[in-house]
């Protein structure tokens, strides 16, 4: 979109959980308003690199910068909406109690939680209880709430997970929606079908990134038919390349999750 400043740029980002270098020389540019879609096997580094990008994660060097600023910076919270894998509501209130309390602590009223619950057509669950639903409604109860403040940036860890493949459709839609109004996206997924719904494709493996580019470039420079067959043409590529591809030097990441296709769910 019109923006010049990316939505999320990273230099030489090193990252240490548990004593193991979890991203190492990690370097990346996320374009404003696109759907970006952030791939590779599980343990590959995605969530760490959310965040990273949210300001939830200590840094071992590198830069991080989100909408021009330094990634952590106080003024950045109300400019960016995080859904984790764990969604964050509170289980005795309704869905709608849910959203009103998020709106409260945001200043907003009631047409704000409306407007959110019906754009992730939870609208026939409104006041029922967050106990009551299904993992994949209560997911897009904290999708709702992150949506609320209208963010310039939406970080989604997983948030298609447990979700039948009508309500997966109709969430891309909704992704597609908010980034063709200016809003940037950065959506991780085990799924490999659902990168054809993204703009750019980042695929993360052994804490470093092997490839950023669209589905087609993919396509084309691996000659495989979709992007699994594509993310598995990398890996084959770096591992025969030898020092297991960029970033392969760092020893913590690497090893743990080798067979790792990202596939699996
Ligand atoms: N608190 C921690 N202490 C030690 N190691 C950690 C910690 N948190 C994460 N890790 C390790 O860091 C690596 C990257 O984890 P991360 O959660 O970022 O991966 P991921 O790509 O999001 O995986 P998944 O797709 O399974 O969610 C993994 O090997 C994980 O075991």
């Amino acid at each position: 979109m019109g923006n010049n400043v990316p939505a999320i740029t990273v230099r030489g980002l090193r990252v240490v959980r548990g004593g193991q270098a979890v991203l190492d020389g990690l370097d990346l540019t996320v374009p404003a308003g696109q759907v970006v879609g952030l791939l590779g096997p599980s343990g590959s580094g995605k969530t760490t690199l959310m965040r990273t990008v949210v300001g939830a994660q200590v840094v071992a060097s590198g830069e991080v910068r989100v909408l021009g600023e330094p990634a952590g910076s106080a003024a950045l919270r109300p400019r960016i909406g995080y859904v984790t894998q764990a969604p964050s509501v509170y289980v005795d209130l309704t869905v709608t109690e849910n959203l009103r309390y998020a709106a409260a602590i945001l200043g907003l009223g009631q047409r704000e939680v409306d407007r959110a619950i019906d754009e992730v057509d939870l609208g026939a669950h409104a006041r029922q209880g967050i106990g009551t639903l299904s993992g994949g409604e209560r997911s897009r109860v904290s999708l709702a709430i992150a949506l609320l403040a209208h963010p310039e940036l939406l970080v989604l860890d997983e948030p298609t997970v447990g979700l039948d493949p009508v309500l997966r459709r109709d969430l891309w839609d909704l992704f597609g929606r908010l980034a063709a109004g200016g809003a940037s996206l950065l959506v991780s997924s085990h799924v490999m079908d659902e990168a054809a719904r993204c703009d750019r494709l980042v695929l993360m493996r052994q804490g470093a990134v092997l490839a950023d580019a669209t589905l087609p470039e993919l396509l084309a420079r691996t000659g495989a038919a979709d992007a699994e067959g594509a993310f598995l043409a990398l890996v084959d590529e770096a591992e025969a390349g030898g020092g297991g591809g960029p970033g392969g030097r760092g020893p913590g990441a690497a090893g743990r999750h080798a067979t790792g296709t990202g596939s699996a769910a």
